[in-house]
């Protein structure tokens, strides 16, 4: 169904609200009530110039009716029809807000241009601006949930995460399934999540929006567009560390965010300085890699190790500069196509990198191609692998002590390599080196849509085609 005015055409799923009178929003709520007019807000698309995605906007057409009569029936079928054509549009919303992420806007950024859309949509929203790491986690853990339709994190990666790790938690407790098993198949959560990206890498956001901006993220929030994405459930020996969505990296990774954490005063600067320091400190790790590759026709019957369903894993060991398994492309401003640019968001798969260790300059140029459309993957130290499961452990030859002990960095000052690195898991450092992942397919439900069609080639190799799976796409 589409409204047609002269030279607009605009999806009834795509309007955003319907006002009596003229209105105006920007920049203040401006409403001249005649009695024959009404106004209808939309969703107008622009182009985002540096970026890959679309922008959106909010567009605004007046129209005039011949009686007052006809405009309440145009009005009221309008808004009857917003209601059948998008069923998943929220009414409830609960909204946390990080006052501390990223450039610490996040607050700015809610008030000034998101919450006037969630008001002229007619969204009601509950909003807690956080007192304390894990607040948010802990309410969607805890609190009576009822009514909401979803939730909004307003913050950055870590942000989200507190949230993906309450309501995943919640989700099971309800249906009485235990997380700590890695063989079970968890239950998808029923609450959607919508980011408003305010944090330093944003890399959720902006693979599955295709930009980093408030107001498009809040549009797609509103009309209730639904992009389910896959979670990679962390484990230890039996008990569950973490869920990941983006960036699940070993050794470079690792390191970049031990070193990161002294540095949080820079903001969001502070990942290219670790980034630096930690790339001039040239360090690679032994590990042994196990994983379970997504097709199973790739595994052969004579392997000796098994996996929790029965199926086999193939087994890699040696020196690494890092080991990165990611459910998505994990595109970010500093990474257009990501860190594995042809990962599906809802495949139930995920990516696993790996590069052995290999001269400095090899693995600069591996880093550098993340910046370009070069394949990052074409070099010969690099391999990457479609997978359901990843195990990984340090080997035996390493001595106990060489396990237990705290990995340490000082940047360039210290002359003592540590034998082991950090797991980086979304941005938190994991208490523990040997882990196994699992990777769950569409356990939860963002408001987006993966990245629209532009002037736009599929990276999957199809062109001008949306994947069903929800896949990026280059200019
Ligand atoms: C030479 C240029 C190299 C550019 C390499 C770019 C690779 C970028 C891949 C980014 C993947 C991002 C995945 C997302 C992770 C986030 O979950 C997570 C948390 O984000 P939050 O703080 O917003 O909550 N972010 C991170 O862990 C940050 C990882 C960032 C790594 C960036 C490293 C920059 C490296 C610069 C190296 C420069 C070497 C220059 C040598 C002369
Ligand atoms: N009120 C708060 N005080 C301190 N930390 C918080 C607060 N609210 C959330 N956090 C934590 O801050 C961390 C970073 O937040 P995030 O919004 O991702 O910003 P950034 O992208 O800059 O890291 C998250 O891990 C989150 O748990
Ligand atoms: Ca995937």
């Amino acid at each position: 169904m589409y409204l047609s005015v002269i030279k607009v055409s605009v999806p009834v799923a795509e309007v955003v609200g319907v006002e009596e009178g003229r209105v105006e929003i920007l920049p203040r709520k401006s409403v001249e009530d005649t009695d024959k007019d009404f106004t209808v807000f939309y969703v107008k698309r622009s182009s985002s110039g540096s970026s890959y995605g679309l922008l959106w906007r909010l567009g605004r057409i007046q129209f005039s009716c011949p009686s007052r009569v006809l405009r309440d029936q145009w009005t009221k079928h309008l808004r009857t029809a917003l209601k059948t054509h998008s069923p998943l549009r929220p009414n409830r919303l609960l909204v946390f807000i990080n006052p501390f992420g990223g450039k610490k806007k996040g607050r700015k950024i809610y008030h000034s241009l998101v919450a006037p859309l969630f008001e002229l949509a007619g969204i009601s929203s509950h909003v807690i601006v956080t007192e304390r790491a894990n607040q948010a986690r802990d309410h969607l853990l805890k609190k009576d949930l009822k009514g909401f339709d979803g939730v909004v994190c307003v913050g950055g990666d870590g942000m989200f995460s507190e949230i993906l790790h309450g309501l995943i938690g919640r989700t099971q407790q309800e249906a009485g399934l235990s997380e700590n098993d890695p063989t079970v198949a968890l239950q998808p959560c029923p609450l959607h999540i919508g980011i408003i990206p305010a944090g330093s890498t944003d890399c959720v956001c902006y693979a599955t929006v295709g930009v980093i901006d408030p107001v498009t993220s809040a549009l797609h929030i509103i009309i209730g567009d639904s992009q389910p994405l896959d979670v990679c459930s962390v484990h230890q020996a039996s008990a569950l560390m973490r869920y990941s969505v983006s960036l699940l990296g070993y050794g470079f990774y690792g390191d970049v965010l031990a070193e990161s954490e002294k540095h949080r005063w820079m903001g969001p600067l502070r990942y290219d300085y670790s980034g630096t320091m930690v790339y001039l400190s040239n360090r690679s790790y032994a590990g042994i890699v196990q994983y379970l590759p997504a097709d199973p026709l790739l595994s052969s019957p004579r392997d000796r190790t098994r996996c929790l369903s029965g199926r086999v894993y193939t087994h890699v060991e040696g020196r690494f500069r890092c080991v990165s398994l990611t459910c998505m492309s994990s595109s970010c401003p500093k990474s257009p196509l990501g860190l594995s640019p042809s990962a599906h968001l809802a495949d139930g798969t995920g990516d696993l990198i790996l590069v052995w260790d290999t001269h400095p300059l090899g693995f600069l140029k591996f880093l550098y191609r993340h910046t370009s459309t070069q394949d990052q993957f074409d070099l010969p130290f690099v391999e990457v692998h479609r997978v359901k499961a990843v195990r990984f452990s340090l080997p035996s030859e390493m001595t106990n002590e060489q396990k237990m002990a705290t990995p340490f960095l000082c940047g360039l000052c210290c002359s003592k390599v540590p034998a082991k690195s950090v797991w980086n898991c979304d941005g938190e450092i994991l208490s523990s080196t040997e882990i196994l992942c699992r990777i769950h397919g569409q356990l939860v439900r963002l408001y987006a849509r993966g990245i629209e069609e532009g002037a736009a080639v599929h990276n999957c190799g199809k062109e001008n085609d949306k994947c069903q799976m929800g896949c990026t796409l280059i200019k």
